[in-house]
C-alpha cells in the first residue's frame, strides 16, 4: 500500500482512522476488512484489494482539483485503458477535466447555457424528455449460479435481464463510442472510507455529464491516483443512443439502465437525467456493502455533525428534505444523500450534493442558495432568455429542477466526510395524507417498523410519471435503490441502533391541515424547529402523548412550535375527517407490513398501528 503524503497528513489529523490505515499498510488488508464470502465474484475480489489510495478531503476550491489529462493519437484509448473494454476509435480522450476545461467544453459543444445565478455564473443544461429517474427501465443482469443471482432482491425495481442482452447492449454502447473522435473519461471514487471505497469510471460523450459526476463523486486530487487506476466498476453512458429493438431484448422502452455486477459494468441508453449516474452507483453500493465482511450498512440518508461531534442522519425518499434539512448553518454537512455506516462510524459515499431547486430561496434555504455559484450545474431549471437569471419558481420544464455542486460549496462542510456513530436518526416522511405529526419519538422497535415500512410520498417529477405527491411505502426510505432484501438492511440497522443507543424520530416533512390538495406542506421553518429540538436535546424534556393509532410518542409542546401545530389533528378543519384518514393510513401500514411478518431476525409487526 502506498501511504501518500495525504495519508500521512491524515495520520496526524485523525487518530483512529490513521491507525487503521497504518495497519492496512503493513498487513494483508483483505483479511481485515474483506474476509472472503464463499463465492466471490470477480468484482468483489477486485474490491477486496482496492484500498491502496487515500483521498485528500482537504479540497476547498476548484483549483485543488486539477489532475486533468488530454490523451491524443491512435493509442489515446489504450493510454487510459478503455481499449480493454473495446473502445478504441476516439483519438482524443479528455480525462478528469478540471472545472475550467469542463466549462469551456460545455460551451464549445453548445450543451447548454451560462446562467447568471446570484452568487456567480454557472452552467445550465436541459436534459430533454427525461428529467427524472426512469425506474421501469432499470435492469440487473441475472447471471445464473453467481452470488448476485442468489442475493439480489429480484423485484420490480431490480428487473432481471440476461447476460446475452447485456452483451449486446454493451457492444452497442462500445460501438457507439467507436463512432466518435473524442470521448470523456472521469475516474473517481464512491465512498469516503478507505476500507470500502470503490473506483468508478464514467465514460461520457457530453462534457456536462462529466461535470455532473465531477461534482457528485469523490474527486482524485493527486495525479498519481490516476496512474494505475483500475476501475472496479465502469459506466458507459451512451445517453444519446436509444435501444430501438428493446422489445426483442425484453426491455421496457428505448431507454435502458443496465447493471452487470459480475462484469463490473453498467450501460445507460436514452436518458440524460444526471441522477441515473449517481443513483445507479448507489444501488451498487447497496448490493456490495452488506455482503462485505464485516457487513456495512448503506443508507439513503443525509448526515451532518454538530460542534460536539454529535452526528445526525436524515433518512428520506427523494424530495422529502434530506438535502434541505441537512444544510444547517449551525452544523457541518457530511453529505446530502448516500452514506455508509461501518465499525467506526458514518461516511459519505459522494463528493457533492444534488439539490432540488423548486421554489428555492435564500430566505428558506440559504446554504443551498449560496452554493449555486461557479462550477455548480443547473439541470432543467428555467433561465430567463434575456437576463440569463435562473427562475426557480418556474416549473414548466419539470418540478424536479436540480443543481449539483461539489460539497465544498457548502459553508463549513465536514472535510473528512467521515464521522462517528450517529446520536440521532430522523426518518423524514413527507406524508401526503397530512396525518403524521410534525415529529414523534420512536422506540427502537418502532424505529425498525418505520424503517421497513418507509411510508412517505413520492414527490412530483423525481420519477417519470409521478405528477403529484402520491403516498407510498418505500422500504428503507429508498426502495428504488435497495438491491438486497429490505430485512438485510433492517437487521444491520437494528444491531447498530442497539450497540450505539441511537435515538430515533419520525418527522413529517409533508402535509398538514388536510391531505395534499386540501392542506399545505409543512413549512420548512416548522420542520427545522422540530429538528432543532431533537438536535439540542430539548425534545427529551417535553411531555409526550401516545398516538392512539400509531402508538408512538408525540411531544405536546416544543419551544418555538405552536402546540396546535404539534397536534396535527387540530390543524384539520374537520377532526372527524382526520380520524377517518388516520384510521385508513393505519390500515395501510398494517396491510403493507404483512410482507415482513416472520422475515428477518426480529418480527416488528407489534410496533406498528
Ligand atoms: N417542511 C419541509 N421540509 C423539507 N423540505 C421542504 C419542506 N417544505 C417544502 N420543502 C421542499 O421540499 C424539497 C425537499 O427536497 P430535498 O431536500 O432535495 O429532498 P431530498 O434531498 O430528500 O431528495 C425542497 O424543494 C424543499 O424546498
Ligand atoms: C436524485 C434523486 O433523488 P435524491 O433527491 O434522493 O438524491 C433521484 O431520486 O433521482
Ligand atoms: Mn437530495
Amino acid at each position: 500500500m502506498i501511504i501518500t503524503s495525504l495519508a500521512t497528513r491524515r495520520l496526524g489529523l485523525q487518530g483512529a482512522k490513521a491507525t487503521v490505515m497504518c495497519s492496512l499498510s503493513t498487513t494483508t488488508q483483505s483479511s481485515i476488512y474483506w474476509t472472503s464470502p464463499s463465492k466471490k465474484s470477480p468484482l468483489q475480489k477486485a474490491l477486496n484489494t482496492a484500498t491502496t489510495l487515500d483521498i485528500d478531503h482537504d479540497v476547498e476550491s476548484r483549483d485543488s482539483y486539477n489532475v486533468s489529462q488530454t490523451l491524443q493519437g491512435t493509442d489515446a484509448c489504450a493510454k487510459v485503458g478503455i481499449d480493454k473494454i473495446g473502445i478504441t476509435n476516439p483519438t482524443t480522450i479528455y480525462r478528469n477535466m478540471n472545472y475550467k476545461q469542463i466549462f469551456e467544453h460545455e460551451q464549445a459543444n453548445s450543451e447548454g447555457d451560462v446562467a447568471k445565478a446570484e452568487y456567480g455564473d454557472t452552467f445550465a443544461v436541459s436534459t430533454g424528455k427525461f428529467t427524472g429517474r426512469s425506474p421501469k427501465d432499470k435492469f440487473v443482469v441475472f447471471n445464473p449460479g453467481t452470488q448476485s443471482a442468489e442475493n439480489m432482491d429480484w423485484n420490480d425495481v431490480n428487473l432481471k435481464t440476461t447476460p446475452e442482452v447485456f452483451d449486446e447492449l454493451n457492444e452497442k454502447a462500445v460501438n457507439y463510442f467507436n463512432t466518435l473522435d473524442k470521448a470523456y473519461v472521469f475516474d473517481c471514487y464512491v465512498g469516503a472510507s478507505p476500507h470500502s471505497r470503490k473506483k468508478i469510471r464514467f465514460i461520457h460523450e457530453m462534457a456536462w455529464q462529466q461535470h455532473f459526476c465531477t461534482n457528485m463523486f469523490i474527486r482524485p486530487v493527486d495525479p498519481e491516483e490516476l496512474d494505475d487506476f483500475e476501475p472496479d466498476f465502469t459506466v458507459i453512458n451512451a445517453c444519446a443512443e436509444k435501444v430501438e429493438d428493446w422489445e426483442r431484448h425484453g426491455l421496457n422502452s428505448e431507454t435502458a439502465v443496465v447493471f452487470n455486477i459480475e462484469k463490473g459494468k453498467a450501460v445507460i441508453f436514452g436518458t440524460w437525467y444526471g441522477g441515473e449516474n449517481k443513483k445507479g452507483i448507489f444501488s451498487l453500493m447497496n448490493y456490495l456493502l452488506p455482503l462485505s465482511d464485516p457487513p456495512q450498512l448503506p443508507m439513503h440518508c443525509s448526515a451532518n455533525v454538530g460542534k460536539d461531534d454529535d452526528v445526525c442522519l436524515f433518512f428520506g425518499l427523494s424530495g422529502t428534505g434530506k438535502t434541505t434539512l441537512s444544510a444547517d448553518p449551525h452544523r457541518s454537512l457530511i453529505g446530502d444523500d448516500e452514506h455508509g455506516w461501518d465499525e467506526e462510524g458514518v461516511y459519505n459515499f459522494e463528493g457533492g450534493c444534488y439539490a432540488k431547486t423548486i421554489n428555492l430561496s435564500e430566505e428558506t434555504e440559504p446554504d443551498i442558495y449560496r452554493a449555486i455559484h461557479t462550477d455548480a450545474l443547473l439541470e432543467n431549471v428555467m433561465i430567463d432568455p434575456n437576463s440569463k437569471i435562473p427562475d426557480y419558481s418556474d416549473t414548466s420544464m419539470t418540478e424536479n429542477g436540480r443543481v449539483s455542486y461539489p460539497i465544498f460549496h457548502i459553508d463549513g462542510y465536514h472535510k473528512e466526510q467521515m464521522a462517528g456513530h450517529p446520536k440521532n436518526i430522523i426518518f423524514l416522511s413527507a406524508d401526503a395524507f397530512g396525518v403524521l405529526p410534525p415529529v414523534a419519538k420512536l422506540s427502537s422497535g418502532e424505529a425498525m417498523y418505520h424503517f421497513l415500512s418507509g411510508y412517505t410520498a413520492k414527490v412530483a417529477g423525481t420519477e417519470r410519471g409521478v405528477k403529484e405527491p402520491s403516498a407510498t411505502f418505500s422500504t428503507c426510505f429508498g426502495a428504488a435503490f435497495m438491491t438486497l432484501h429490505p430485512t438485510v438492511y433492517a437487521d444491520l440497522l437494528q444491531k447498530k441502533l442497539d450497540t450505539h443507543g441511537t435515538n430515533c424520530y419520525l418527522v413529517n416533512s409533508g402535509w398538514a391541515g388536510g391531505p395534499y390538495g386540501e392542506g399545505e406542506r409543512m413549512s420548512i421553518k416548522t420542520t427545522r424547529t422540530c429538528i432543532d429540538a431533537i438536535l439540542d436535546g430539548s425534545i427529551e424534556n417535553a411531555d409526550f402523548r401516545r398516538d392512539p393509532i400509531f402508538g408512538f410518542n408525540v411531544p405536546v409542546s416544543l419551544d418555538g412550535v405552536k402546540p396546535e401545530v404539534l397536534d396535527i389533528r387540530s390543524t384539520w378543519s374537520s377532526p372527524e375527517a382526520y380520524d377517518q384518514q388516520a384510521k385508513k393510513l393505519g390500515e395501510m401500514y398494517t396491510e403493507n407490513f404483512k410482507q415482513y411478518e416472520g422475515k428477518g431476525s426480529i418480527d416488528y409487526t407489534k410496533f406498528g398501528p
